[in-house]
């Protein structure tokens, strides 16, 4: 039997008259790759930004790990273990790779402000931990030979791998990306799947919001479809991709 990590029920959320996700439940197991997909405009974001705690919901529950996370602030939902990426790729653009992993380590430290003015030898040794888990976490995911460029230098690929990085090292739960794959070619994307898998293999939870279906369907563990922001399936990508309810949503097939 699967262990939930993450679970919503009923969640509503309107954005003026748009009511943008209706009544949306699911759960996430602990240890898969949990994909949402779904046409434009269906709530896609919507969702995760809710689940990232950006957005507030109207309505509903939302547990984490034991956590209750219904209307919790992004720094609250950050310590209980949901790290995330964006779409548009968000890095301190100045700081060297390194230094952008070390920026998201920081929330799992405990060096204070006073140990940062007079450099004490537990802040040094703190800061030093720091470095040495950032320079894993880029040899993880494979581009520590561009540890000390700037962001800003860097190809889009190794950006994205650095977004991912950067989460990695506030030691999420759940790793959230939001269109991971987007503007990639395909043996880049190729190894972006490789380094999902690698992340849920090492026991991370992964969810995901992606355009390239293809690409979900071949490595999703668990798919949820929606559209015009309600959930119309949910399951194993072998069986989500044969439901009449999502063919016809991505057909454009008119609504009643
Ligand atoms: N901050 C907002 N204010 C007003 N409306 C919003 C806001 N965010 C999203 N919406 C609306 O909510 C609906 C769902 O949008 P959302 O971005 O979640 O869809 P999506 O599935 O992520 O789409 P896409 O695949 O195009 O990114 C859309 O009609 C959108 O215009």
């Amino acid at each position: 039997m699967s262990e939930v990590l993450l679970k919503i029920e009923g969640i509503n959320k309107r954005f003026g008259g748009l009511h943008a996700l209706s009544n949306v439940s699911l759960h996430i197991n602990k240890g898969e790759i949990y994909g949402l997909i779904g046409p434009n405009g269906a709530g896609k974001t919507t969702m995760f930004n809710v689940l990232t705690g950006l957005y507030t919901p109207d309505e509903g529950s939302f547990t984490f790990d034991g956590c209750d996370l219904f209307r919790a602030p992004p720094h609250v939902v950050v310590k209980s273990g949901i790290a995330r990426t964006f779409q548009n790729i968000r890095l301190f653009h100045e700081m060297t790779a390194l230094e952008n992993v070390m920026v998201g380590r920081h929330i799992r430290s405990r060096a204070n402000a006073l140990g940062a003015v007079l450099r004490n030898k537990a802040t040094r040794d703190e800061e030093a931990a720091i470095e040495a888990k950032a320079w894993e976490l880029l040899r993880y995911v494979g581009i520590e030979d561009v540890a000390h460029e700037r962001a800003k230098n860097l190809s889009y690929g190794h950006q994205r791998r650095l977004e991912i990085a950067r989460a990695l090292a506030t030691e999420p739960k759940l790793l959230a990306l939001d269109e991971p794959a987007a503007g990639m070619n395909p043996s880049e994307t190729e190894s972006l799947k490789a380094l999902m898998e690698k992340i849920r293999d090492g026991g991370v939870t992964v969810l995901l919001i992606e355009h390239d279906v293809k690409l979900m369907m071949g490595l999703c563990d668990r798919i949820a479809v929606l559209d015009y922001g309600k959930k119309i399936a949910e399951g194993v990508p072998e069986v989500v991709r044969k439901d009449p309810k999502v063919i016809e949503a991505y057909l454009g097939v008119a609504h009643e």
